[in-house]
């Protein structure tokens, strides 16, 4: 069983280690298999039909390992060219419309209620590029998620460690919860919505930091097991780990799996998932975007409020995990950055990251204008 730290800083600063009653029961590992649990937790169906057949061992485990990097990399159309009306596409964007043009009735359903934020980063605020160390986000964005921030309390929910999204987003007015939700800080500078939010106003919240020196241990063993494979990268994101194959030739995808199969099966208490052209390492916590989502609403003392209307905006598979508790909720709407049709438990969808920035601000004027009019 693992242990969870949970560390929470109270308004008089004290910061101590305390267990969050609900909290620990649902933080026990999985007895399942981790690496299908991890997968399976998040893939659709024809990629879980492939993971099935990484139990069958041996070249046929590394091949399915391939079927499903390619599977999860929809980023094969290019962003640049105009969308293909396929009838797929059609029959999804009715099922998951577009959050720019269903704006009236996300406001109205919004009436009397508090909007309160999530955002995720890679694909969401900023562009999905060759260089993980270069997604910048734009000027524009900033500004829009600034705004934001003003009226609703508002967290960024990455993958990326929580000093490196901090280090592309720069704004201490927001809520930051890196690795994947693992690694929670309230604001250094407080916004004016921060009167509106009743509960721990400084929390700091850390899940798996038993798993720390494993993560470390384990990246530099993947920096080295990778190092002749051009193009691949890991980027160790304190409580995770990521290993980029978007500049990895796919001839050469096979033996990066290889690879990080080899290195992963030394150490059971991991497991993998996948993001967009990236294996990601994690300990095998139940601790997810979902769960960090849910641990910032009852930190905010909206645990049980029927007064909020949470918003969610992400483009990952690892996003899910927060839709669907939305979902469970009944609470709220999933948005999900997507030019191409994926399964998802969002409610609606954008097609990238300048639609995001146009629904942000479109939403920030709208909720305004409702508010002057009482
Ligand atoms: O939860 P997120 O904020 O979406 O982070 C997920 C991963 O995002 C980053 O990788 C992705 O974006 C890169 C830059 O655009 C791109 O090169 C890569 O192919 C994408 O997978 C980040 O580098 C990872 O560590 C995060 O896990």
């Amino acid at each position: 069983m693992t242990k969870q730290n949970v560390l929470v800083s109270d308004c008089t600063s004290r910061i101590g280690m305390v267990g969050l009653g609900g909290w620990k029961a649902s933080l026990l590992p999985p007895a399942i298999p981790e690496t299908l649990a991890a997968l399976g937790g998040h893939i659709s169906m024809p990629q879980k039909k492939l993971l099935k057949r990484l139990e069958t061992g041996g070249g046929a485990r590394v091949t399915a390992w391939v079927d499903s990097m390619r599977a999860s990399s929809p980023t094969r159309i290019k962003s640049t060219a105009s969308l293909p009306e396929t009838e797929e596409r059609s029959s999804w964007i009715l099922r998951h419309p577009s959050a720019l043009n269903n704006l009236e009735q996300i406001i109205s359903a919004s009436r009397g209620k508090q909007i309160v934020m999530f955002l995720d980063y890679d694909g969401t605020l900023s562009p999905i590029v060759q260089d993980p160390d270069r997604a910048f986000m734009s000027r524009e964005m900033r500004e829009v998620v600034r705004d934001v921030a003003r009226y609703f309390p508002t967290a960024i929910v990455s993958g990326r460690c929580r000093d490196k999204v901090y280090s592309f987003v720069r704004l201490a007015e927001l809520y930051y919860a890196g690795s994947h939700g693992m690694d929670i800080k309230a604001p250094s500078k407080r916004s004016k919505c921060h009167k509106m939010i009743q509960g721990n106003k400084k929390v700091i919240f850390q899940a798996g930091t038993e798993f720390l020196p494993m993560i470390d241990e384990v990246y530099k063993v993947l920096v080295n097991k990778t190092s002749s494979i051009p193009g691949a990268k890991v980027e160790n994101n304190k409580f995770c780990l990521s290993v980029h194959f978007r500049c990895v030739e796919e001839k050469r995808w096979a033996a990066l799996a290889e690879q990080v199969k080899v290195v992963l099966s030394a150490y059971p208490q991991l497991k993998l998932t996948q993001g967009r052209k990236v294996l990601e390492i994690r300990p095998t916590i139940k601790w997810d975007k979902g769960k960090a989502l849910e641990f910032l609403l009852e930190s905010w003392g909206y645990a049980n409020s029927n007064d909020i209307l949470p918003v969610y905006i992400g483009d990952d598979q690892t996003d899910e995990d927060a839709f669907k508790v939305l979902r469970a909720r009944g609470q709220g709407f999933g948005i999900l950055v997507s030019r191409v049709a994926k399964k998802t438990n969002a409610t609606y969808s954008l097609q990238e990251p300048s639609e995001v920035k146009e629904f942000l601000r479109q939403l920030v004027v709208e909720w305004k204008r409702l508010s002057l009019q009482g």
